[in-house]
Parts: structure tokens; sequence; C-alpha cells
């Protein structure tokens, strides 16, 4: 069943006045079409394989012409019957069936077989054979006498008894039915040529056995081989039984077969072509009005009609079937069943093998109730496949629906408010790819993008427009963004805006909260062009450095996002990826030229480059690859053959490589002296120029055996680091090895990242009543009362210790934190002012490689601080191998990346009593 298509049919039925079936050939192309009538076209199907095309098609036919009235009908009895035809049209449409109406036999009878003449005396209504000469069908008056005496030399098809073997590899042919197949071997091709041409137009076609295991399929390797087969390996090939088909047209190597009568092979004759002897096979006789028989085909029947209530491919099909079922008789039904039914091809072969009509008509039926089957699991099939459709149609159609609804409620929400919420704040110190990450988002977004900074912005204006009274007036800085980007929803990054400058003339805090607001933005006013202007849908982005200095009602209506630094795997990995590419093909340097080691790159990051960003090492790798395309074009120009008069050349390339913004001139000690800025530099560049440059004032032989040198790859190594980038600027943030008594290190946070620093207390003086502090190293405010708080919190620890301990009453301390040109502030040093000034008291001091951070309370509480991450990465940086956080800091640290945290052992503490142990209880050999 599957596979059929009416439709394909009934188009042509309104296209061409003689109809083409689409029968599908054996490879798969469209053979020409078959001519047939448009009457008989309306039962035309089209399987989807060639044979099964070819059996709707004729089965069709043949219903068509079971509508004539039984009258027209010659019994078998009858020998050799000559009827009239009922109408020219039916025998015109015979005719094209049996292809013998075309010219070249127009003056010959044909016979138009729809029926196998398998007469067997039980089944007079069997044989249906008219036989009329075509004149004679065009003529009017002629009566049955004179064509009855006509056509009695042509050979009836049960005198053939000698017949070609036609090789059929999908199905058999059943009586009644057409089956167009290909012929591949001209002798066989040239054999039915000349046997039509003799008024001899039969043959037999015989199913092919597959090989065991082959592929069988349209199409295949066995397919292929088939038509290759000759002689006795193809008649040892052939089913036994087959049919006696007339050939009813030869185009090209297309034959269109019709079958007949069933035959048995008996014996080989000749091999090229293969023909053989064939028994004429008969149906056992039965007994018509045998209740089994007449039961069996009834259920037929019924079955058929079942298909057709599933299945709307069967139903024209079935239907006329159903309509002229008393046409036919209980083998033709069993036949007609087969024929159409989609079962594989061996089970139509024992179909059409099987004599005993009840058994033939018991195997059709199994055939057709498999139909049955096949077609209510297509029925299910198709109805889940419709219902997820229709189920996903209906789901589009509401949401569409509710959409349009929000719309009108001005419900709906743009991508903006779905949003990574309000106004987003990217905070973190320089460099660390704020800026970048708005770029991103926009590109992400598919968004323009508009960047402007508000750092140091003092005027209104800039924002809000100038009013057009002023002379030199502009739009403000929203209005020139909208006019830029030409869209109404780009991403706007506004940079710095923890730098915003307090203005004389207007609060540009306040404006911008204006601009920010969304609840204000729709309506936002331009003095300038004073019309309200819509940027609810501009996404806004903010970059800040420090938060704390973001007015107030402008961070409540962001959503802060901290981008921390990076730590030394993740810079040596930027630097790797990305830094190290972009600089050397900036400056047109190939990979294989050049190499910077992992200990450079480290060297780098640590001596060079501390702080959190990557802004400081993209300048020093950028300077690294400049001075690297310096020595290379120097190495060029050596290589080359000096001329005089060109040896100022390279030079001039390298000035404008190495060009970092100061004035390059085309002498080479110019240019050395624009790219180094420490006299070391210069000394490494001189060194390098000495090296290679040629000058006229050589011996020849010297120039030409530089010129032969070929280039050498630059190797850049910690070990000659300071060549490229002069002497570290960073030395170890380690000051001690050992802390001596009085010294303890803490953890600061900056905005350049975080840093190890030095609390250092001395007694200054000790007397009676001089107990006194006094503070240096540029502390701020808070740190200075931190300072304080952290003396009487001693005070009172070493009393508890000690009491009775005169120390802090009578000693004047100084505390400094080194280093002095650095302001500091915040209250986070306190538990480390505390510590340093008991390990003077106490003259013990503290664990080695101890480093802590925490606010303290006058009764001795620590409370949490503020950049655990940075704080963590300078401890690993100074080889810190304890370190001691607030324990309301614990959560911070737990989030912090394993490579981060990795080798060390970190304390969280509460009270400064855990403090004292940590740092205190221990003996003098784990410090040493
Ligand atoms: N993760 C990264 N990968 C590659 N390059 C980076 C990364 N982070 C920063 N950079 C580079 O560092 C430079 C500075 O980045 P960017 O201007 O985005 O930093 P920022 O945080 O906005 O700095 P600022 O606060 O000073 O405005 C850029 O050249 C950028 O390409």
């Amino acid at each position: 069943m599957k596979g059929f298509s009416s439709a394909t049919t009934a188009a042509h039925l309104h296209k061409t006045p003689l109809f083409s079936s689409n029968f599908s050939n054996n490879n798969g192309a469209s053979p020409p079409p078959i001519l047939v009538h448009r009457r008989f076209l309306k039962f035309h199907f089209c399987p989807s394989g060639p044979s099964a095309s070819a059996s709707a098609s004729a089965s069709a036919t043949m219903l068509k012409l079971l509508r004539l009235p039984r009258v027209h009908c010659l019994t078998a009895a009858t020998p050799t019957p000559r009827v009239r035809p009922v109408s020219n049209s039916v025998i015109q449409a015979l005719g094209r069936l049996t292809g013998l109406s075309r010219g070249n036999h127009s003056n010959l009878g044909f016979r138009a077989f729809f029926c196998s003449d398998s007469s067997d005396g039980s089944t007079p209504e069997a044989v249906v054979e008219v036989e009329v000469r075509a004149e004679e069908s065009e003529s009017d008056g002629s009566d049955s006498k004179s064509s009855s005496a006509i056509v009695s030399t042509h050979p009836r098809p049960e005198d053939y008894l000698t017949v070609l073997a036609l090789p059929l590899p999908h199905r058999p042919l059943f009586p009644g039915f057409y089956m167009p197949i290909y012929v591949k071997d001209p002798k066989l091709l040239a054999a039915l040529q000349e046997n039509r041409k003799r008024q001899a137009p039969y043959a037999g076609a015989f199913l092919v056995k597959d090989e065991p295991g082959a592929d069988s399929s349209p199409g295949s390797e066995m397919e292929k081989s088939v038509y290759d087969l000759r002689g006795k390996d193809l008649f040892n090939r052939l089913h036994e039984v087959g049919t006696l088909a007339q050939i009813s047209s030869i185009q090209g190597d297309q034959v269109v077969l019709i079958g007949h009568r069933r035959l048995r092979i008996t014996e080989m004759v000749s091999e090229e072509p293969l023909t053989v002897k064939v028994d004429h096979l008969k149906e056992k006789p039965y007994n018509k009005d045998d209740d089994v028989i007449k039961a069996t085909s009834f259920e037929v029947i019924s079955t058929l009609r079942d298909v057709l209530k599933t299945s709307s491919l069967w139903r024209d099909h079935v239907q006329t079937y159903s309509q002229h079922i008393g046409d036919f008789n209980f083998p033709r039904l069993a036949d007609f069943g087969a024929a159409i039914s989609g079962a594989n091809k061996l089970q139509c072969q024992k179909v059409l093998e099987e004599l005993d009509v009840h058994k033939r008509l018991q195997l059709t039926l199994e055939l057709v109730k498999k139909e049955v089957e096949i077609s209510k699991i297509q029925e299910s099939i198709a109805k889940a496949i419709e219902e997820k459709i229709s189920g996903e149609q209906r789901r589009y159609l509401l949401n569409e629906q509710l959409k349009a609804i929000k719309k009108e409620l001005g419900l709906e929400t743009d991508d903006k408010t779905a949003l990574s919420g309000k106004i987003i704040c990217l905070s973190g110190p320089p460099g660390v790819g704020k800026t970048s990450i708005g770029r991103s988002i926009a590109r992400a977004l598919n968004r323009k993008f508009f960047r402007f900074s508000v750092g140091g912005l003092s005027d209104v204006a800039e924002i809000k427009g100038h009013r057009r009274t002023y002379i030199g007036a502009m739009p403000g800085k929203m209005v020139q963004c909208l006019k830029n980007v030409g869209t109404a929803n780009p991403l706007v990054l506004i940079d710095e805006i923890d730098k915003l400058g307090r203005g004389h003339a207007g609060d540009p805090a306040s404006a911008l909260l204006e601009l920010l607001d969304p609840e204000q933005n729709a309506n936002f006013l331009d003095h300038y062009l004073d019309v309200p202007i819509d940027l609810s849908k501009v996404l806004f982005v903010c970059t800040a450095n420090v938060v704390e200095n973001i007015p107030n009602p402008l961070l409540d209506r962001m959503e802060v996002i901290a981008i921390a630094g990076y730590i030394t795997d993740e810079k040596m990995h930027i630097a790797r990826d990305y830094l190290e590419k972009t600089s050397r093909e900036a400056c047109g340097i190939k990979l294989e030229q050049v190499e910077v080691t992992d200990a450079a790159l480290l060297a780098l990051i640590e001596n060079y480059c501390r702080e959190a960003g990557v802004r400081n090492l993209q300048k020093h790798i950028e300077k690294i690859y400049r001075k690297i395309a310096l020595k290379l074009v120097r190495q060029g120009a050596s290589s080359e053959p000096a001329v005089a008069g060109e040896d100022v050349q390279p030079a001039e390339v390298i000035a404008e490589v190495v060009d970092d913004g100061q004035q390059v001139g085309n002498e080479t000690s110019v240019v050395v002296e624009s790219v180094g800025s420490s006299s070391d530099e210069q000394t490494a560049e001189t060194h390098v120029q000495t090296d290679t440059v040629l000058t006229d004032d050589q011996p020849k032989d010297i120039k030409e055996s530089e010129a032969t040198k070929t280039m050498e790859k630059v190797l850049v190594d910690s070990s000659n680091l300071t060549d490229f980038v002069g002497k570290p600027v960073f030395h170890a943030e380690r000051i001690y090895d050992n802390t001596p008594v009085g010294v303890v290190m803490g953890l600061a946070w900056t905005a350049m990242g975080g840093s190890t620093l030095y609390i250092e207390t001395t007694l200054v003086e000790q007397g009676e009543g001089k107990g006194a502090l006094h503070l240096t190293g540029q502390l701020g405010d808070v740190m200075k009362e931190s300072a304080q708080i952290a003396h009487t919190v001693s005070r009172g620890i070493l009393l508890e210790k000690d009491p009775g301990s005169p120390f802090f009453a009578n000693s004047k301390l100084h505390l400094h934190v080194p280093a002095g040109a650095t302001p500091k502030d915040g209250p986070s040093a306190g538990c480390t002012m505390i510590t340093s000034m008991l390990s003077l008291a106490m003259k013990k001091p503290v664990r080695k490689d101890l480093a802590m951070t925490g606010e303290v309370t006058l009764t001795a509480r620590i409370l949490p601080i503020g950049g655990v991450k940075e704080k963590t990465i300078a401890a690993r940086r100074s080889g810190v191998k304890t370190v001691i956080f607030p324990g309301a800091n614990k959560r911070d640290f737990d989030e912090l990346a394993d490579n981060v945290k990795e080798g060390l052992d970190v304390h969280f503490v509460d009270d400064y009593s855990e403090i004292f142990k940590l740092a205190f209880d221990f003996d003098n050999d784990t410090r040493n």
C-alpha cells in the first residue's frame, strides 16, 4: 500500500488528451508513458515499485472493462469468440492498451486481454476475449459474422508452448495486470521485437529468485546483476511458475507486458536468448457454490472495504472494485487482491503458484488483512503527526495572540528588561577589561555600541545639551550618540562613572539620573532639541573603578558586577593567547622569528606588571615586540650587500615601527633613544646596533661575511628581559625574610589590586606616664583611628596576659607603615597593628610567613574586610604560607578558584584571641 499515489495520476488526467500513467521504472527514472484511455485513468494507481504501478493501472483497466455488460463477454466454452465492440471508444482504448492500434498494425486484428483466458470450464465468466479488426471497429455496419471470419490465423495464447523467458526482478506478473520492464539483453530485445513483427507478441515472465543474503531492492547491485544473467545461469535463477505475458509495447529497452495466464517451465530450449518450454496451468476445478470458498471470498471483499475505510489511497480503487465485485470470479478476486497489495515478491509468487482456488483466496486474505493493519498503523502515525503539527501551530498562534495582547496592554518587555535587570555597572581595577566586556555585550546582542566617558565631567550641558541661546550651543552626549548610531536601541557604555565631576553648573550626577532611570528616560529632554527623546530602549552599561565613589542615587539604580583583577596564571594566558599575538602581528613579525619564553613572561608579570589589569602588561609586550622588530630589520639590512647611500633606509623603516609617540629621526642613534627609557635600554640597543649595522668604513670582506649571515631567531628569556624592558620596576614586596620583633605583614587592597604591607612598631622612649603612640606612613583618618583602637586593645590584651605590665602606660611607641610615599587608608589593618604592638611589648616575633587582615572593634571582635581575592593573590605573590581572614569573609574565600587558593593555610577568626594564638603560640623551631 505504501507509496501509492492516485494524485499523480489525477493530475495527468487534466493535462493530456490521451493519458499517460506514471510508472516508475526499474532504475528509478520515469519510463515513457503508457497510453491509456481517459476513461480508465480514474482507476490508475502509481505504486512505489514499478510492478506495483503497472499492476495497479492494469487492475483499474480491468475493473473498468468489467463494467461492460455481460453480453459482450464470451465464455471459454465458446471457441475463439469474436464480438463486435460495444463502442468504438472502448475498442480504441483496448487497442491502445495493447499498442496494436497504431498505424503499423491498423490493418491487423488485435486482441485486448484484460483477463487471462484460463478457462477451466467451471468458470465461464473468467474467459473474456475480444477479437476484432481495427478497420472493422472503425466501420459501422459490419456484423458479427463478418468479424468472425477474420482473425482465425493468429495463434491463441494457449498455443504458445515455447516462449522467450523474461526475468522479473521485483514482483511476479499477475494475469490481467500491466508491468513495464527493462530488457538489457540486446539479443532478447531483438527476439521480442521479432516476435511482435511475426504477430506472436508473447513471452514468459518469471520472477527471479534472490541470492541468499543479497539486497534485491530497486537500484541495488543484485538488481543490476539480474540483468547480466544469461542462459543457464538465468534459467537456474527463475521461479518455475510465471505468467504468459503479451508484449504490449517496446520503446527503447522498455517493454510493457500484460499478464495472461499461468505457466510452468518444463525445460530449457536455447540459451541466448533464454527460451523455455512451458505448460499452461489451470486452476484446480472447484465448486463455485462451495460455502467455504464463498465465505473466504466475502471476507476478502470485506477486508478490502476495511482498507477503504482507513486508507484514502485505495479508496477509488476499492470503491470501483466493490461496485463491480459481481463481475469477478473467485480466482480473479484472489489475483486482484494479491496484485494490488503491498506484499513482498515471495508472498505474491506464492499466490501465483497456488492453483487451488480456496487456498489462493486464503493466501490473498492474509495479505489484504496485513494491509488493513498497515493502513491502521499508517493512519495512527498520520494522526499523531497531524496532532503534533496542529498542537504546535495552536501554541504558536496562542503565543502570538498573547504577545499582541501584552503589547496592547503595554506589558510587553523587550530584551533589555529581560536582561544580564537595570543598568549594569562593571566595577574593578583599571585594565581588567570592563570596557572590552561592554563592547562584547553589544556585539553579542547585535546592538550598536557607543562609549563616552564621564570622568571629570562637571558640566550638565555635556549630558543634557546647551540651551540654544548660547553661542556654540550643542546637543548633549545622548543626542550625539543616537545621531551617531542611527538606532533607538544601542548599547551605551558610560565609562568612569565613579569619577564624575562635581559641577559648578548643575549636578552632572542628577542629569545622569534622568538619563539612566528607566522610569524617566522614556521622555528624556535635551535642552538643545527641546523635545522629549525616548531612551527607554537604550541599554546602559557603566564602568567604575571604585563603586563607593559612585553617587548613591545612581548606585541604587545599578546592578553592580565586580570584576576582580587577574592572577598571574590568568595574565600568562591573556599574554600568550591574545596580547602577544596582536603585538606580533602589529609589528609584522612572523611566529618563527621570535620566541618569548614562559620564564620571561612570568618575570614580566611578576616584576614589571603587578597591577590587577593587563594594560601595563600589554604595553610591555608591545615594547618587547617593537624592539624585536627593530632587531630583525637591522639584521635584514645587514644581510643585504651594503650600497653606499642606502644604509640609512632601514633606520627610517625602524623609526616607523618603533615610534611609540616620541619624535624619531632617521639616524640610528635617535632611534635607540626613542625606544629605551632607561639608560640600560639604550645600552642594550646600542649593543644590538654595533653588532649588526654595517658602515662604509668597514672592510669589504667583513661586509660580505655579514651579508651572508642568515637571520637569527630572537629569543626573549628572563636573562635578557632587561634588554627589552629595562630594569624591574617592582622589587620583592618582602622587606624582611624573617619579620623582627614589632613587625607584622598585613594585606591591603588598592585600586591597582592587592598588595602586602608591613606594620612596624618600635619603642621611642619609656618612662612613667610616657605612654603614647606616634603614627607615620601617610595614613588616612580611618587608618589613624584604627591605630588608636589597636593601641587600646593591645594594652587590654597585655594586661590580661601579664596583669600589672606597665609597658603601654610607660612606653612611647612609633607605628609606621611603609612605603611612606603611598597614601593609605582603611580599617582593615586593625588586627595587624595590634599584633605588631603586642610583638614589641612581649619582645616576641610573630610566626614566619604569616599575613593577616581584619578590622578590629574595641572589644577585639574581628570584622569583615573587602578585596579577599586581591589580598589572597598578593599573599601568594609574597610567599606567605599562613593567612588570617575575618570569619565573615569565609564565603568570599570559598568562592575563589582553586588555583588562587592553592598552597595557602588560611584561618578564619572572629576574635583577636584566635589571632594571638596563631601569631605567638608556636615554638621557635617552627618560626625558623
Ligand atoms: N581578559 C582579557 N583578555 C585579553 N585582553 C584583555 C583582557 N582584559 C583586558 N584586556 C586588554 O586590556 C586592555 C584594557 O582593557 P579595558 O579598557 O577594557 O579595561 P577597563 O577595565 O575598561 O579599564 P579602565 O577601568 O581603565 O577603563 C585592552 O587592551 C584589553 O584588550
